[in-house]
């Protein structure tokens, strides 16, 4: 793409940035204006939907000059194509949200806008859409699968387990986060990881705990029963095992799911290498599935666990269940980098895999760096 490209993505980017909600909310006005049954497609909350198709557009702009950076373009529209199965989205569809994108364009550009600039959009749309579309099309495997709730107990006031048997089996790996719609809450996606792996019977099972202020997470924890029909979606992430190595796993709260899903895996398998995992909560009562994971070193000989509590002392109101001090694993207080770091091992040549809270795996992952674990071997998902 030459120069003329970048300088006309540039001044539509630099005149889009001056009011993005304006941008955002009169396209969507727009669209919904023309075409009524797409509102529909889309929640009630219209503010995180539009911040988010911001992002992609500036991303776009920003982007398709770029001729090194086209790859990653081109992955990251495929993977949005893909996600937007999920809501139905016909080719109609695509085709009544290029209209009215390249109309607000055009509105909001005022008399900057000519045939030359409305070319040059108009392609980078195009590449858009038409990357979108053609993943979308060619992704395997159905857009969405119903499941139902087998079962949900709470653990404590704000943490759950809730098990679910899908219609078909499930195709996402073990590490993964699956994109969940619930009842309570049409058309709004969260991602929760899986805490076992996929199976031939379509049994899925998840540690969800309740986010203060959070709508999804709290209706998990209060309102879910038995017979609730779930939806899950695409699966994301990257969290695996090589077993060609040691592994160091950090699981902060619940960010033990998805390795849990890992070592239940591996436990299936004759080549499973040595496994540490330290597992972490702010509190003793707040280490959950303890039990379960005592069975596990107990029957696996390549995996060894050590808890960390930040307070050794549980605080009264504490809700949790007890069985944190019924078992004997090894217990460390601090926080999770200290105790990795404390434990006298080198740890330079292990696979490290983190789980957990975004500001949890920011911290853990800067003070391994300083202490020279190399960044090329931790992997965690996006924080
Ligand atoms: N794939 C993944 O990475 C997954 C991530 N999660 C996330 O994990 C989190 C779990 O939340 P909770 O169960 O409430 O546990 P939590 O966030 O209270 O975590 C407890 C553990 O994390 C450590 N920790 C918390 N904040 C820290 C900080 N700023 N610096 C260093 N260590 C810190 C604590 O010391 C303790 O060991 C959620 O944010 C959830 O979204 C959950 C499942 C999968």
């Amino acid at each position: 793409m030459g120069t003329h490209t970048r300088h006309v993505l540039v001044q539509v980017r630099d005149v889009l940035n001056a009011d993005p909600d304006r941008f955002t909310s009169n396209f969507y006005l727009r669209l919904f204006a023309k075409n009524p049954e797409l509102r529909e497609l889309f929640p009630a909350n219209m503010g995180h939907q539009r911040a988010t198709l911001f992002r992609v557009i500036e991303y776009v702009l920003e982007t398709v000059p770029d001729r090194e950076n086209h790859p990653r373009l081109l992955e990251f529209l495929g993977q949005l194509g893909r996600d937007h199965r999920k809501y139905g989205v016909t080719e109609e569809n695509y085709h009544q949200f290029f209209d009215a994108l390249m109309r607000e364009i055009a509105v909001t550009m005022g008399d900057r806008w000519d045939e030359d600039v409305a070319n040059v959009v108009s392609q980078a749309f195009m590449l858009t859409t038409g990357v979108m579309r053609g993943a979308a099309h060619s992704a395997p495997g159905p857009a969405t699968w119903s499941a139902t709730v087998a079962e949900k107990y709470r653990l404590s006031r704000d943490l759950a387990v809730v098990r679910l048997k899908s219609s078909q089996p499930l195709t996402f790996a073990a590490g993964q986060y699956l994109e969940v719609q619930i009842p309570q809450w049409p058309r709004i996606w969260r991602h929760y990881s899986p805490s076992i792996p996929p199976n031939p019977d379509g049994e899925i099972e998840f540690h969800v705990r309740a986010v203060p202020g959070g709508t999804v997470s709290n209706s998990i924890v209060t309102e879910t029963q038995a017979g609730d029909v779930w939806k899950l979606a695409q699966s994301h992430g990257t969290l695996h095992v090589d077993t060609d190595r040691e592994i160091l796993m950090i699981a902060g709260g619940t960010g033990l799911a998805p390795l849990r899903a890992l070592l239940i895996e591996l436990s299936f398998r004759a080549d499973a290498p040595p496994v540490h995992l330290f597992y972490g909560a702010r509190y003793p009562a707040d280490l959950y599935d303890l039990s379960r994971l005592w069975r596990m070193v107990a029957t696996n000989p390549w995996l060894s666990v050590t808890t960390v509590v930040e307070d050794e002392t549980d605080p009264w109101w504490s809700t949790a269940s007890e069985e944190s001090g019924r078992i004997t694993l090894e217990r460390v207080q601090g926080q999770l980098a200290d105790a990795v770091l404390g434990y006298g091992k080198d740890w330079t040549q292990h696979q490290v895999l983190l789980a957990g809270s975004p500001e949890m795996i920011a911290t853990t992952r800067r003070r391994l760096l300083i202490a020279g674990l190399p960044a090329s071997k931790m992997q965690h998902d996006p924080v």
